[in-house]
């Protein structure tokens, strides 16, 4: 479902020079598999996200969703295929702070050709436990009830791909483990594959497969010109 050959990505230091940041041989996951991506600090797991998502472009390499080369596509097509296929819960929610939590689950659909569908936004909310909340906004709910907004946006387009980059960070640890399940029992639900950036080891001990990116990753700094 997901796969991911020679990527290689760096970004331009202030001197001129390439900060090699990826240089991933492969990696694979299939549909509803759950994976966490595990790693040093600035070690580029977010950097692999924003790639896989088509958020930032690489250097080089094949980026494979559902046999689909993301690599090379138009920015505009990028943003439609994410739309689409990919969701995303971020450290910090990116909840819209003028809407109700409603609204925000529909914004999820806006990019997309399917109608927005108030039915499915209002139903993921009631399986994340806030059918009480839909007209609240993000200032008057939890930090906690904020991220499970965010999960239910992500999954609202029913992708095939979840990519959570550290989802519990900002969670107090008496509701990381609601979010995590939360995660997990949605994905499994929808048959949807998730790929999870955490640094918390109680969180990554409950998964099969942990990568650490080091293992993945040929890192090496180098200031060599990438073409
Ligand atoms: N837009 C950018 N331009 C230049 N360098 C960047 C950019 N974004 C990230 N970096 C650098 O790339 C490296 C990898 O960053 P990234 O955020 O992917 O790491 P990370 O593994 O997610 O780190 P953390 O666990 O601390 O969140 C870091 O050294 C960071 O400073």
């Amino acid at each position: 479902m997901l796969l991911l050959e020679d990527v290689r990505k760096s970004y331009a230091e202030p001197d001129g020079s390439r900060l090699d940041i990826l240089d991933v041989p492969r990696l694979a996951v299939d549909r509803g598999e759950q994976v966490v991506l595990r790693g040093r600090s600035g070690g580029g797991k977010t950097t692999l996200l924003n790639c896989i998502a088509g958020l930032t472009t690489v250097d080089s390499g094949r980026i494979e969703i559902n046999g689909r080369d993301l690599v090379g596509l138009p920015e505009a097509t990028r943003d439609r295929f994410r739309a689409q296929h990919i969701g995303f819960v971020f450290q910090t929610f990116n909840l819209l702070p003028a809407f109700t939590a409603l609204e925000n689950v529909l914004l999820g659909m806006t990019f997309t050709k399917q109608k927005a569908d108030p039915q499915r936004a209002a139903t993921l909310l009631e399986q994340v436990g806030l059918n009480h909340r839909l007209t609240h906004k993000p200032s008057s709910l939890s930090v906690g009830e904020q991220q499970r907004v965010a999960v239910a946006r992500a999954l609202v387009n029913r992708p095939v791909l979840l990519l959570a980059d550290e989802p519990t960070a900002n969670i107090d640890p008496a509701h990381q483990q609601q979010v995590v399940d939360l995660l997990r029992e949605s994905c499994q639900q929808e048959e949807v594959a998730l790929l999870l950036v955490t640094h918390t080891p109680e969180v990554a001990d409950q998964f099969e497969r942990v990568e650490e990116l080091e293992a993945i990753n040929r890192v090496s700094k180098s200031s060599g010109v990438v073409a």
